[in-house]
């Protein structure tokens, strides 16, 4: 486990990015191809616009480079609650990525069928070999959810590497998410948090007695794997350090 605090979101963002960096050099040479899993909500567009900035686009090969979503909103592709949509403006589209190489929920289909297809498509593009994703990027939610794994939902329970509809009482709406046992499975994730209002989900996460209907970012445990957390200094703030 691998925890970086930095003073502000800005320098949150470069550590971040710079992270992505090395992870997709290491992906292209090891394995000729770099595939990684965007996140939603409201904290990753500053980083996939840094991403996508004179800064940071040519240290990247995205010719190689291959993306999945780790949760999505059950709406239309144009629907500005789109977590598609979101990337698409802020990073696929700057960076001339070619829809060949964006593997997304396709919502046009019922959530269950939207589901079990988005598993097949991740299985077959790592097929023959379990679904590996060099790198899933993830947020947290004041509620301690991550992905779309909300406190108290059913898909808490999922023992299978794959992709679940869950229809989430607290937002009202169908969500689709990769399951736990999937980001687990992951070679690398990595948490993106910023700002004091995510403070004690933060820190009923990290340091908190295990609750995993509660706080249910804990079911994030890939052992074997690299496991990172870019905060700010205010989500950290309530850590005991
Ligand atoms: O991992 C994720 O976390 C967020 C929560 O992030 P927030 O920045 O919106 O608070 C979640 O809703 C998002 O869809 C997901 O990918």
């Amino acid at each position: 486990m691998h925890l970086h605090i930095q003073p502000t979101v800005e320098a949150t963002l470069h550590a971040l990015a710079d992270y992505f960096v090395a992870c997709a050099a290491e992906a292209i040479v090891a394995r000729g191809r770099f595939a990684v899993a965007l996140s939603g909500g409201s904290s990753p567009k500053k980083l996939y616009e840094l991403l996508a900035s004179p800064a940071y686009r040519d240290q990247v090969d995205w010719t190689k480079a291959y993306f999945f979503f780790g949760d999505e909103r059950n709406v239309p592709r144009t629907d500005p609650q789109s977590n598609y949509l979101m990337a698409k403006k802020a990073l696929l589209a700057p960076l001339n990525i070619t829809d060949d190489h964006v593997f997304s929920f396709d919502t046009a289909l019922p959530p269950a069928e939207a589901a079990k297809a988005y598993t097949q498509v991740i299985n077959h593009f790592f097929s023959p070999k379990p679904a590996r994703l060099d790198l899933i990027l993830l947020g947290l939610g004041d509620n301690s959810h991550t992905a779309s794994l909300f406190p108290h939902t059913e898909v808490l329970q999922a023992t299978v590497a794959e992709a679940q509809a869950v229809f989430v009482p607290e937002v009202g709406m169908f969500r689709l998410t990769f399951t736990a046992p999937l980001i687990n499975q992951a070679r690398a994730v990595a948490f993106l948090v910023f700002g004091a209002d995510k403070a004690a989900a933060v820190r009923r996460v990290r340091q908190g007695p295990r609750n995993t209907e509660e706080f249910p970012a804990q079911l994030i445990t890939p052992s074997a794997n690299e496991r990172h957390w870019f905060l700010d200094e205010p989500a950290a703030a309530d850590l005991a350090r």
